[in-house]
């Protein structure tokens, strides 16, 4: 498979996709038009943040299974393009945020002490001390807006400094606030309070433009503003203006709503104002940092394994994901059983979770479930990104159930799967990290579902598992294994035969047609 770098990253995740098997193609900074033109030859692209992953390259893009954003806005790329097209993107969140929040820091004292423009004066061959009086940071108050991992590195160090912290973020609940142990604000509050507010928040509609020429002469006289997180939050021609009339006394921004920006842009060479060109992530450890996530997190995509970075799926914590990681594959084949045991189209999915899996965010194993039911039956590829999109397409319901209470296993996946009329009940559950099917429509087994399986339930009476058995000999089929399972139904079972070879549909029907059998059906695992 083929990977495209649009943009310069760390040669440190280069290196892992090569490990893994994949084709490079290194380009830094790639001309939007020839992204166009190449991105059909492609299975991955990574990109930081100059390349655009616009709607047209996603339609272009024919063998792209997934978008790497080396870094953590994913503001450049079209995520719903990428989704209605069965795309990954992920992105690489941990791997910057110190930078960024150093970033912040540092831009935040180079504004209070006029560092830069100092700097550059003094390069000139100025030495003017008295121009350059700063204020202090001891005692002020820092309004932060977004409490996220920047946003609360930014707001403990700020604590360092003795700056009194107050922070806005209407999904951040108290308890974490209190961890921080700064003050949770309303965003009026924040702005008539602060002597500094800066912003770590993604650029979305909401944010576009949240600090405006109406908010900001809400603010104090004197107040000063940083902006490391995107471009636009704070509207640049309101901002300039606020710094004109000297109701603003200093903003240090290192985002843009365009970047780079333009030669005339209102920001440049105004007092007070300090800028940087998008550097909050510019560091020699962030950039390792977010190449190799990047590139690990495709080498997994690309397997076929769950990656906790996806960002067109439903997140999920690194915690949560350690947890999970083995029911996924257990709920893939589940799904996979069910379906090859449904007759037509399947109309509803029931996933019920028993024990303590009840209280994890089980999300994603949901999804591997039906990645795994409709992988078989459709032609494209199925992923963790389309699966439920494929699923809603095709008017299938699917429900989610919890109930901590346990019976005979400590965790227990079942999955019900209802086609014409008829519904098929698969259990499974963990053995140590290994999935088990434990039962098959109320039928008790214990099944490996690692291999090819033949699933008959039949009449229990003498000779009818010797038939089978005899049958597929003929047919130069080897059983490598077999489970017989009872309900408490008498005169029925339920064999379970681990099949070595793929059985004919000819011998299929032979099967069926055997005195004793009810059904028969093929389970191949090697699709999951
Ligand atoms: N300058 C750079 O080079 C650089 C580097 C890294 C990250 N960033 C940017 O920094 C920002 C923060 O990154 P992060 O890793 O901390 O993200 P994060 O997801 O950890 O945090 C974002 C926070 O914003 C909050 N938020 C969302 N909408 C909000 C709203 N309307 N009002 C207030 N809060 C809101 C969220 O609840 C969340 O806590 C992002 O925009 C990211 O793209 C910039
Ligand atoms: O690619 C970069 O250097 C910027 C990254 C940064 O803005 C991010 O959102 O992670």
């Amino acid at each position: 498979m083929k990977i495209l770098v649009a943009d310069g990253v760390s040669p440190k995740g280069i290196e892992i996709l090569q490990k893994a098997g994949f084709e490079t193609v290194i380009k830094d900074k790639l001309p939007a038009e020839e992204l166009l033109e190449i991105i059909p030859d492609f299975d991955g692209l990574i990109v930081r943040s100059a390349s655009k992953v616009t709607k047209e390259v996603i339609e272009r893009a024919k063998k792209l299974k997934i978008v790497g954003r080396a870094g953590v806005g994913t503001d450049n790329i079209d995520i719903n393009a990428a989704t209605a097209h069965g795309i990954m993107v992920i992105n690489s969140p941990g791997g910057n945020t110190i930078a960024a929040t150093e970033h912040t820091m540092g831009m935040m004292m180079a504004m209070a002490r006029n560092i830069a423009v100092a700097n550059e004066t003094m390069q000139h061959g100025e030495w003017n001390r008295k121009k350059y009086t700063g204020v202090e940071l001891r005692g002020k108050t820092l309004g932060v807006i977004g409490l996220g991992r920047i946003g609360s590195g930014v707001a403990t160090r700020a604590l360092a400094f003795d700056m009194n912290v107050i922070g806005y973020d209407p999904y951040v609940n108290e308890e974490r606030a209190h961890s921080l142990g700064i003050k949770v604000v309303s965003l009026d509050e924040l702005i008539k309070q602060s002597d500094f507010i800066t912003v770590h928040m993604p650029l979305t509609p909401k944010t576009k433009g949240m600090l405006n020429k109406d908010n900001i002469a809400k603010m104090k006289n004197g107040v000063r503003l940083i902006n490391c997180a995107r471009g636009g939050i704070i509207n640049e021609q309101d901002l300039a203006d606020a710094v004109k009339s000297g109701h603003v006394a200093g903003a240090a921004i290192d985002v843009f709503e365009s970047e780079p920006i333009d030669p005339n842009h209102p920001l440049i060479g105004l007092p007070g104002v300090t800028l940087t060109p998008h550097l909050g992530a510019s560091t020699v450890e962030a950039q390792v940092g977010v190449s190799v996530d990047v590139a690990q997190g495709i080498v997994a995509a690309l397997n076929g394994e769950p990656v906790s970075t996806a960002v067109n799926m439903a997140p999920v914590s690194p915690q949560t994901m350690k947890f999970i990681k083995p029911y996924l594959d257990l709920a893939e084949r589940l799904g996979c059983t069910a379906c090859s045991l449904a007759d037509g189209p399947i109309s509803e999915v029931t996933i019920k979770y028993n024990g303590e899996i009840a209280d994890v965010d089980t999300k994603m194993i949901t999804i591997a479930a039906i990645k795994g039911m409709l992988n078989p039956i459709l032609e494209s590829n199925v992923n963790y990104v389309n699966a439920p999109s494929l699923a809603k397409e095709r008017n299938i319901k699917i429900t989610e159930i919890k109930d901590k209470a346990v019976e005979n296993f400590a965790n227990l996946i079942t999955i019900s799967i209802t086609s014409s009329g008829k519904t098929e009940t698969i259990q499974g559950t963990l053995f140590g990290e290994e999935g088990r099917i434990v039962s098959i429509n109320s039928y008790r087994v214990d099944v490996d579902p690692h291999a090819r399986i033949l699933i008959c339930p039949h009449i229990n009476r003498p000779g009818v598992i010797g038939t089978i058995g005899s049958l597929l000999g003929y047919a130069n089929i080897n059983i490598s294994g077999m489970q017989v399972g009872k309900t408490k139904i008498a005169g029925t079972s339920m064999m379970v035969l681990t099949i070595d070879n793929e059985i004919p549909d000819t011998v299929m029907q032979q099967i069926i047609n055997l005195d004793g059998i009810f059904d028969a059906k093929l389970v191949n695992y090697y699709t999951v």
